[in-house]
């Protein structure tokens, strides 16, 4: 049947849309939530040919809220467990699990190219626009999605006809300033987001992750006994709920230490600590009384308790809209710990917050609950953190999964049916909105001043008097434009001479600093990254009015520039750099090696794919390159 773009080419339930979809090859990412209801309706669907990646394994806190997984599963792999349940659904259906980080080299761009479609079940930016990278490299239509509670939204991405998943820039996720969650919380989240990403780590997961951590901590203040000793938080064998409490007196020795510093205080009310014996008091009404004195040996041969899931379980607390006080907050907090200890310890040094981990999320309402009474916050109830949207703890709806799961499959249909033309952004909404509940858009075309799929540039706002090179590297890689690169792994080939080198002089120095007229106000940065066939230009543009809480991570990226000023940067940009911005996703052949300045001569090396640094003095340019097998992190100083 001729295909007229736009409309659907084969009538729905045709023989010919069946053998399209039959004869697919589709990429599935992600077997969580919604992965795993993905696969279903594929396989329901007619789907015969699908490979999926997820690099988990099952957890206890899965089996609630995916349906597929039994506890017998616990510790096997989400993909290979999702892929048996649709072999079992449908037994001839051809299926490939994958066990790994969609990010890793294996799945690279000629992994992509094999598909017909990609189809996302995803819960992190960063893992999505990785992907979308790839398959803008790589041709192949993606069908993003993603949920939040009652909300859905479906979109599909086509290189050149629809916009891609990056042209329009994501909300993310608010941060705060690291020193005011640490030393000056003033609301309730501060106190929430203190819990869960620094004290939740240090005691469950990997301490030096946190920046609770101190000796990880460049300003190394803190108690001696800690400083050394990542692990001092942690809970000890044979120790007593007490003497756990006394040794790691968070709410103690910690508040105490604060207080002596007396800069923060000038303007604000110091904390209190919180007095041992108060807080390990019984509970008038008698409910959390497992927790008072020595009653609950963490650890230890403790009365019988559920040690699956819950401490509100364990102590009888059974109302989540109830607000609890000092002493109730502090047995959830020991009991909590406790059933890490005796029931979890196979996930102590590794565990990770999950917000459908109902004891995780009870451990950090009572956590956050006793810092806010430090600080004279109002603490909330496990019902008002858990539904804090800015916590970031929303909890999933199988329901939303299994209508964002149709939404996919009906793009996926059209995208095979080549009715590209038709593709549609869907939006799940939480309550009916204009008769609908979910309502659609023709998907919108592409942003030619996205720095992804178009040609333009960003700018790039920076202290560049302030902002050393290794930071740049660090906050930049990460964040809004999420290179592949990290520090450490490109330091990794390098051996301790060299990365000596490069942490001693070029890395600290500030970004004005560097040779050949260092990174200021209109440096061009220009950035390849091979694994993710990604390329862009950055335009800087130094600032100095930074407000912290506004910008805790010190820069700003904003879109493209408008044409006539990416004219003139073009026209002042030097040959080479010209010559490459318009041939977006090409590979780029080996860095060139320059004559470098004396001062540099020391770090000018290549050794395998390592181009350490260069500078040319002529050009007035100066280059620096990091290189780890297909990845290139590389900047151009103009
Ligand atoms: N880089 C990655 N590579 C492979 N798999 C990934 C990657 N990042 C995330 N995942 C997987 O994506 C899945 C996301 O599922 P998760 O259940 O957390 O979110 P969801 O599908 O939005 O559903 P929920 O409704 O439960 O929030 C997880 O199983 C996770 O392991
Ligand atoms: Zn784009």
């Amino acid at each position: 049947m001729a295909q007229r773009d736009g409309q659907w080419p084969y009538a729905a339930g045709s023989r010919e849309l069946k053998r399209a979809v039959r004869e697919a090859r589709v990429l599935t990412v992600g077997a969580g939530g919604i992965g795993c209801e993905l696969l279903k309706t594929l396989v329901t669907s007619g789907f015969r040919h699908i490979e999926v990646i997820d690099m988990d394994t099952i957890e206890m806190s899965n089996l609630n809220r995916q349906f597929l997984f039994r506890k017998r599963h616990v510790g096997m792999s989400k993909s290979v467990v999702a892929a048996e349940a649709a072999k079992h659904m449908r037994p001839g259906i051809d299926i490939t699990a994958w066990l790994g980080n969609v990010k890793e080299p294996r799945f690279g761009v000629d992994f992509f190219r094999r598909f017909d479609c990609v189809l996302n079940g995803l819960d992190n930016l960063e893992a999505r626009r990785h992907i979308n990278r790839l398959c803008l490299a790589a041709g192949v239509p993606l069908v993003e999605s993603g949920t939040a509670g009652y909300l859905g939204q479906v979109s599909v991405h086509l290189k050149g006809r629809t916009e891609c998943f990056e042209c329009q820039p994501k909300p993310t996720p608010k941060t705060f300033p690291v020193c005011t969650l640490r030393n000056t919380p003033d609301k309730p989240i501060h106190c929430v987001v203190w819990a869960k990403e620094m004290l939740f780590p240090l005691l469950f997961g990997v301490p030096e992750a946190s920046d609770l951590n101190e000796a990880a901590a460049a300003d190394g203040e803190g108690a001696a006994s800690t400083a050394d000793d990542p692990t001092f938080y942690r809970h000890r064998q044979g120790e007593g709920s007490r003497q756990f409490a006394e040794r790691v007196h968070l709410y103690g020795t910690k508040i105490v230490e604060l207080r002596r510093m007396e800069d923060l205080w000038r303007n604000r009310r110091r904390p209190e600590p919180l007095d041992l014996d108060v807080l390990l008091l019984p509970a008038a009404d008698g409910s959390g009384t497992a927790t008072a004195g020595d009653s609950v040996a963490i650890g230890g041969a403790a009365k019988p308790v559920d040690v699956a899931s819950s401490a509100c379980r364990a102590l009888g607390l059974k109302d989540v809209h109830a607000v609890w006080d000092v002493p109730h907050s502090a047995a959830v907090f020991l009991m909590a710990v406790q059933l890490f200890v005796d029931g979890r310890s196979n996930e102590l040094g590794s565990a990770q917050f999950d917000k459908d981990d109902a004891l995780a999320v009870e451990f950090v309402t009572a956590a956050a609950n006793l810092r806010a009474a430090c600080y004279g916050i109002p603490m909330q109830s496990l019902f008002e953190t858990k539904a804090s949207r800015l916590s970031n703890i929303i909890h999933a709806i199988a329901t939303t999964n299994a209508i964002v799961s149709g939404l996919i499959v009906v793009e996926a249909q059209k995208l095979l049916a080549g009715a590209a033309g038709s593709c549609q952004t869907s939006f799940l909404h939480q309550q009916v909105c204009s008769k609908r509940l979910v309502s659609r858009m023709a998907a919108p075309e592409p942003n030619v001043a996205c720095m992804v799929c178009g040609t333009a540039q960003a700018e790039l706002a920076i202290d560049t008097n302030k902002m050393t090179l290794q930071q740049l590297v660090d906050r930049v890689r990460g964040g809004q434009i999420g290179f592949k690169v990290k520090l450490d792994s490109f330091l990794d080939p390098i051996t301790t001479r060299q990365q000596q080198h490069w942490k001693d002089t070029l890395l600290r120095r500030l970004l004005a600093q560097l040779p050949g007229g260092g990174v200021v106000h209109n440096s061009i940065l220009d950035i390849d990254d091979q694994e993710q066939c990604f390329k862009a230009q950055l335009i800087v543009k130094h600032r100095e009015d930074w407000n912290s809480d506004q910008h805790p991570e010190g820069f700003v990226l904003s879109g493209g520039l408008p044409t006539a000023q990416a004219e003139q940067l073009s026209a002042e940009a030097p040959a080479d750099v010209g010559g490459r911005r318009d041939g977006r996703n090409d590979r780029r052949g080996p860095m060139p090696a320059h004559a470098g300045a004396s001062e540099l001569a020391a770090l000018q090396e290549t050794e395998d794919d390592v181009v350490l640094l260069a500078s040319d003095d002529e050009e007035d340019a100066t280059e620096a390159a990091v290189c780890t097998g297909g990845s290139i992190f590389w900047i151009l100083f103009k």
